[in-house]
C-alpha cells in the first residue's frame, strides 16, 4: 500500500496535462497503490505581464516543484518537457517521458487571418523570442508585443482586442480542447517549435525504485530518444527557452534526424541546420557545433548583452 502524490502547476493546462499522466499511470500501479494531487505555485506562475525572457532564469515553473520533491512532499511531478531546464538538481531524475502531442505552433487569430494574410503592422502576442524571431523573419512589417499569463488569459486579452494574432503551442491548444480557436497550424519550415514542445516530463527522485519501475511503463523510448537529441543541442548552447533556439527531432530508420535553429529576436538573422545521428546526444551536439561554426554563438552573446540593458 502506497500513496502516490503528483505534484502540479495549478494552471488549467498543467492540471489537465497532470490527469493524463494519472489516468495513464492508474492502469500500472501495483495493487492498493493509490495516487493523489498536489497543486503548487510557482515563481512562473506568479509573474504577470512581464517578459519572460527579461525575468530570466532558467526554471521558473519546476523550482518550487522540484523542491517539494526533495522534500518528500510530492513523489512525482508532471511537467511540459519544453520548460524542464537542461540540469536536475542532485537527486532527482527524469522517470518517464510521455508519447508526444503535436509539436508545433500555432496561430490563433481573431479575425480569421493567417500569419500571411495578417494585414501590415497587425500585432501578434508572444514573450517567446524564438517564436518573435521566427514571426518578424517571415513578417518583418508585423509588430510583436509580449503576452503574459496562461492560456485562458491569452486568448482572452486577444478578443479584448489588445492583439490581431497571438502564437501558442499547439499541444496546449489540444490538450485545452480549443482546436476550433486555431486559424493555422504553423509548419516547421515557418516556426520552428521549441526543444521538447509537446512532450511531458514525468520527474521523480532518483533513488525511489518503486516509481521508478511503475514510470517505466508509461515510458515512450522514440519520444524519449528524440528528445534527448533536441535537449542535448538545446544544452550545447547553455540556453533557456528564453533564447531565440528551436529544434525539433525525428527518428528516421535507426537515425535520429534532427533541425535546428539560432535566431536574431528581431528576425534578421537565422542560422540553421539539421543533421542525423544514431546516438541522440551526439545528434544533439553536433548540430549545434555545425550552428557555433557558422556564428551562433556570437550571435546568441549579442542576444545575451541586449537583454541585460
Ligand atoms: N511556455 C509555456 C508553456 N509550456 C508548455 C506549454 C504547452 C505546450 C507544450 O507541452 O509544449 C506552454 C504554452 C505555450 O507555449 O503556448
Amino acid at each position: 500500500m502506497r500513496t502516490v502524490t503528483v505534484g502540479t502547476r495549478r494552471s488549467e493546462l498543467a492540471v489537465i496535462q497532470t490527469q493524463w499522466v494519472m489516468d495513464r499511470l492508474k492502469e500500472h500501479l501495483p495493487d492498493q497503490w493509490e495516487l493523489k494531487q498536489e497543486k503548487i505555485v510557482t515563481r512562473g506562475d506568479q509573474i504577470l505581464n512581464v517578459t519572460l525572457s527579461k525575468v530570466g532564469g532558467k526554471g521558473l515553473f519546476v523550482k518550487e516543484i522540484e523542491q517539494a520533491l526533495l522534500d518528500g512532499r510530492i513523489d512525482l511531478a508532471v511537467h511540459s518537457m519544453k520548460d524542464m531546464p537542461a540540469d536536475m538538481p542532485e537527486g532527482l531524475v527524469m522517470g518517464a517521458v510521455t508519447e508526444r502531442e503535436s509539436p508545433w505552433d500555432c496561430l490563433v487569430s481573431r479575425e480569421g487571418k493567417t500569419l500571411d494574410e495578417l494585414p501590415e503592422k497587425a500585432r501578434v502576442g508572444t514573450s517567446s523570442l524564438r517564436r518573435q524571431a521566427q514571426v518578424l523573419a517571415r513578417r518583418p512589417d508585423l509588430q510583436v508585443e509580449p503576452v503574459r499569463g496562461n492560456l485562458n488569459t491569452r486568448y482572452k486579452k486577444l478578443m479584448d482586442g489588445q492583439f490581431d494574432a497571438i502564437v501558442l503551442a499547439y499541444a496546449g491548444i489540444q490538450r485545452m480542447g480549443w482546436q476550433d480557436k486555431v486559424t493555422e497550424v504553423l509548419s516547421e519550415d515557418v516556426m520552428l517549435p521549441s526543444v521538447g514542445q509537446g512532450a511531458l516530463a514525468i520527474q521523480c527522485r532518483a533513488d525511489d525504485k518503486e516509481i521508478l519501475d511503475v514510470l517505466q511503463s508509461i515510458n515512450d523510448p522514440g519520444v524519449e530518444r528524440t528528445v534527448t537529441a533536441e535537449r542535448a543541442f538545446l544544452h550545447a548552447f547553455d540556453g533557456g527557452c528564453h533564447l531565440p533556439i528551436a529544434g525539433f527531432a525525428t527518428l528516421e530508420e535507426n537515425q535520429v534526424r534532427l533541425r535546428g535553429l539560432v535566431a536574431h529576436p528581431t528576425g534578421t538573422q537565422v542560422i540553421e541546420g539539421e543533421g542525423q545521428h544514431e546516438d541522440a546526444t551526439v545528434c544533439g551536439q553536433y548540430l549545434a557545433d555545425d550552428l557555433m561554426k557558422k556564428g551562433a554563438g556570437k550571435l546568441l552573446d549579442e542576444v545575451r548583452d541586449e537583454a541585460e540593458q
